[in-house]
């Protein structure tokens, strides 16, 4: 902010300044508007050539800025800005919160808010003659980084002619340390809580006890539960005496809320209650019925058929937006893309947030972006493809375009599963139409997310990864009669995400397995449960219209260039196509597996019982043999079938042996005869061989050399018996091992 720059300017300013103080301060306490009072409803003040030149003019009622008892330097700041005539917002809340009242602001979305709060902040300090020595005057509170910036942006627009110093903290800055010198020197902090407490914890010296103003901007969003514990650690440290202003297009009226924050007979200005509306009225919104695993193949066919409009898209977490943004990056839709989320460092938020501000582009964001942020160049569509948590969510969302005086559109995704949605959001004032997609239009985008996760591993992961935050992100959703976990097709909407498995999700078995419990189902069996826990695969498809439509609604058609030819999709041309089939088989959850026990499937997919295994086998009449008598009786029957088929053998095998000896003896005796006819043919090793050979021979059989064939017949019998003897032994030992096994 500019400082006077001599010492005798200062001293001419300081005067002026007195008396300005002296006269706003006597303008404001003699035409205070009554408590309670609407300003909106109050005729405007007569023109100043008409005014009775005694007494000031009432103030309450004032449409323009400059009919505002507030000081020369905002006036300047104002004009300068081209901000002349108020809106409502600011008509009817700052006659009340320049004379120091409470305020409890609500208004549309884009309809001038930030003016409402900024205005009495510089003014309050501006009377009070707050200066550098006097630090901390007033504490603006954002829930979000972008919006505080854009805050402390507008603050420092209109209140460039003062003389008061504003800072920015915020996290993600590095700078903490430098922040912690200085923000004992700063009039107004711009922050967000938790850099608030941060440096009310950690930076020495730091003081807050002469706050004069205390505003807090999306007042719903900062007193909710996630923000509980931070904000009542500053309330603590701020003085009780204070003014406090409360502003959001959806405002809290929880006695619980305003007493935590101590407010004073705060003012109601709710400027747009009556209003036919909860959303602007150039707002034009539409649903639709999109079915989960269809919902990327819609967006992707509605950025393709609107590549001259600025879009921005709302996904329910980081990893969603990480994954469409580099998955639809890759595959060149024809407009830029850019994404903006939570876990991105904070220069580069800021980055994207004000590229998206310049060029035309689709932004793939996170409720970071739903709240409170103006983006310079309208939004032209605002696409919700996934639901919003509440009606409050949807209608900050939507209220990124149609800011001010100028127009947009939005478009809701609705699962079928989510139409409950629908219902709440007209209930709430919300005017949306259903209607339904160009299928001439419809461009699937999954095959392509196939053959580029199969290119590209870490998309791949990125897909996983998207594919369960989404997932878990429905689970912990408050309002169950819209969000249901258990309803979503998981494998259809894995394979749209191009996967080709279902990754695992295990708190989707633990959730399931408590929803059946509670709904007391059938009994736990393996068939049942999986039949129970089988996600439902949904197979609406792309619209269910129930109104009359025509080519204006037809969301698949470009908002300006209808029958302009569009560019051809850019080809994965070196994309290897997706090899492995995708895996259609539903998800099957066994809801009956033990912690810690090994599982054994059948054939089907189903769970067995623990010595399923070993009874596989079945029975003759087919059933599974868990009774331990049948078990045994099974086993005697199979054990005297294995001795019959064992006897039959060994019958056989004797045989054979003796055929065997029959032919060699026969051989030997023929060789004899040979023997003696021709002995000059047989050399000397030959002959000791042979008689090696009948020795070896008879060593088989007998310890003696004697060799005929009477007794050979006879121990052919001995031997006999000891085969039939050791084999009867083998048997009787494989028996006992096997009953011993079973018992
Ligand atoms: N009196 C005015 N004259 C002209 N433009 C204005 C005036 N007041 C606000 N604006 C413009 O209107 C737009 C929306 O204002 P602002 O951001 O304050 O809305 P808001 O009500 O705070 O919206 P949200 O609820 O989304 O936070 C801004 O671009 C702002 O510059």
């Amino acid at each position: 902010m500019k400082r006077p720059k001599s010492k005798q300017s200062r001293k001419q300013k300081r005067l002026s300044e007195f008396q300005e103080i002296e006269l706003l301060d006597a303008w404001i306490e003699s035409c205070k508007p009554d408590s309670g009072s609407n300003p909106l409803s109050l005729p405007p003040p007569p023109p100043p050539g008409e005014q009775d030149a005694a007494s000031l003019p009432p103030y309450a009622g004032s449409t323009k800025f400059d009919q505002l008892p507030i000081s020369s330097r905002t006036k300047d700041g104002l004009r300068n800005a081209e901000y002349v005539k108020m809106t409502d917002i600011q008509r009817a809340s700052l006659p009340h919160s320049l004379c120091g009242r409470d305020v409890l602001g609500a208004a549309k979305t884009g309809s001038g808010k930030t003016l409402a709060f900024l205005i009495p902040v510089l003014e309050k300090l501006y009377r009070e003659r707050w200066g550098p020595e006097d630090g901390v005057g007033s504490i603006i509170i954002s829930p979000t980084r972008e919006l505080a910036g854009q805050l402390f942006d507008v603050l420092k627009v209109v209140g460039k002619y003062h003389g008061l110093s504003a800072g920015l903290l915020i996290g993600g800055r590095k700078d903490v340390d430098l922040e912690k010198q200085s923000v004992n020197d700063l009039n107004i902090l711009v922050c967000t809580p938790g850099r608030l407490l941060q440096h009310m914890d950690e930076t020495p010296n730091f003081d807050c006890s002469q706050l004069k103003v205390l505003v807090l901007d999306e007042a719903d969003r900062i007193l909710d539960v996630g923000f509980k514990k931070t904000l009542n650690a500053i309330i603590s440290q701020l003085p009780k005496h204070r003014q406090t202003m409360l502003f959001s297009a959806t405002q809290t009226k929880s006695v619980q809320d305003l007493a935590r924050l101590s407010l004073k007979d705060p003012e109601y200005i709710s400027v747009h209650e009556e209003s036919v509306t909860a959303t602007p009225n150039r707002l034009q919104q539409t649903a639709m019925t999109v079915s989960l695993e269809q919902k990327l193949d819609m967006l992707w066919s509605f950025i393709r058929t609107h590549l001259k409009s600025r879009i921005l898209v709302f996904l329910s977490s980081c990893k969603q937006v990480k994954f469409v943004y580099e998955a639809f990056k890759k595959l060149h839709p024809g407009i830029p893309l850019k994404c903006l989320h939570g876990r991105m460092k904070q220069e580069k938020r800021m980055g994207i947030y004000s590229e998206f501000c310049e060029k035309r582009s689709v932004l793939f964001s996170t409720d970071v972006a739903s709240r409170g942020l103006d983006f310079n160049k309208s939004v032209d569509w605002v696409v919700q493809v996934d639901c919003p948590e509440d009606v409050a969510s949807y209608i900050h969302r939507v209220g990124r375009t149609a800011r001010y005086l100028s127009g947009g559109r939005s478009v809701l995704f609705l699962m079928p599963s989510e139409m409950k949605m629908l219902e709440k959001l007209k209930a709430a004032k919300i005017p949306l139409e259903l209607v339904k997609a160009n299928d001439k239009r419809f461009q699937p985008v999954s095959g392509l997310l196939s053959a580029l996760l199969v290119k590209y591993p870490n998309i791949q992961y990125l897909a996983q990864r998207a594919f369960i935050t989404y997932l878990r992100s429905i689970h912990i959703q408050k309002d169950k009669e819209i969000f249901d976990v258990t309803e979503l097709p998981v494998d259809d909407f894995s394979a749209s995400f191009g996967l080709p498995m279902t990754p695992k999700i295990r708190f989707l078995n633990q959730k399931i397995k408590s929803k059946m419990v509670s709904e007391e189902s059938l009994p736990l069996e393996p068939e049942n449960a999986v039949g129970k826990s089988e996600l439902k695969v949904s197979t609406e498809s792309l619209m269910v219209n129930d109104s009359k439509q025509d080519e204006e609604n037809d969301l698949l058609l470009t908002d300006d260039d209808v029958d302009e030819a569009l560019p051809k999709v850019h080809e994965l041309e070196d994309v290897i196509p997706a090899t492995r089939v995708l895996k259609k088989k539903k998800l099957k959850i066994n809801v009956n597996r033990p912690v810690g026990s090994r599982v054994v499937f059948d054939d089907e997919g189903n769970t067995l019982p623990p010595l399923a295994r070993i009874a596989e086998t079945q029975s003759s009449d087919g059933a599974l043999l868990l009774d331990k008598g049948k078990k045994d009786e099974y086993y005697k029957k199979m054990r005297e079938e294995m001795k019959q088929v064992d006897k039959e053998d060994k019958l056989l095998e004797r045989q054979r042996r003796r055929e065997r000896r029959l032919k060699q003896k026969m051989k030997l005796k023929g060789k004899g005869k040979d023997d003696d006819e021709g002995e000059s043919e047989l050399s000397e090793s030959d002959s000791e061989a042979m008689e090696n050979r009948n020795r070896k021979k008879s060593k088989i059989y007998f310890d003696s050399d004697d060799d005929d064939g009477t007794q050979k017949e006879t121990n052919e019998e001995t031997n006999d018996k000891i085969d039939r003897k050791s084999l009867a032994e083998q048997e009787a030992l494989a028996l006992k091992l096997l009953s011993s096994m079973h018992s």
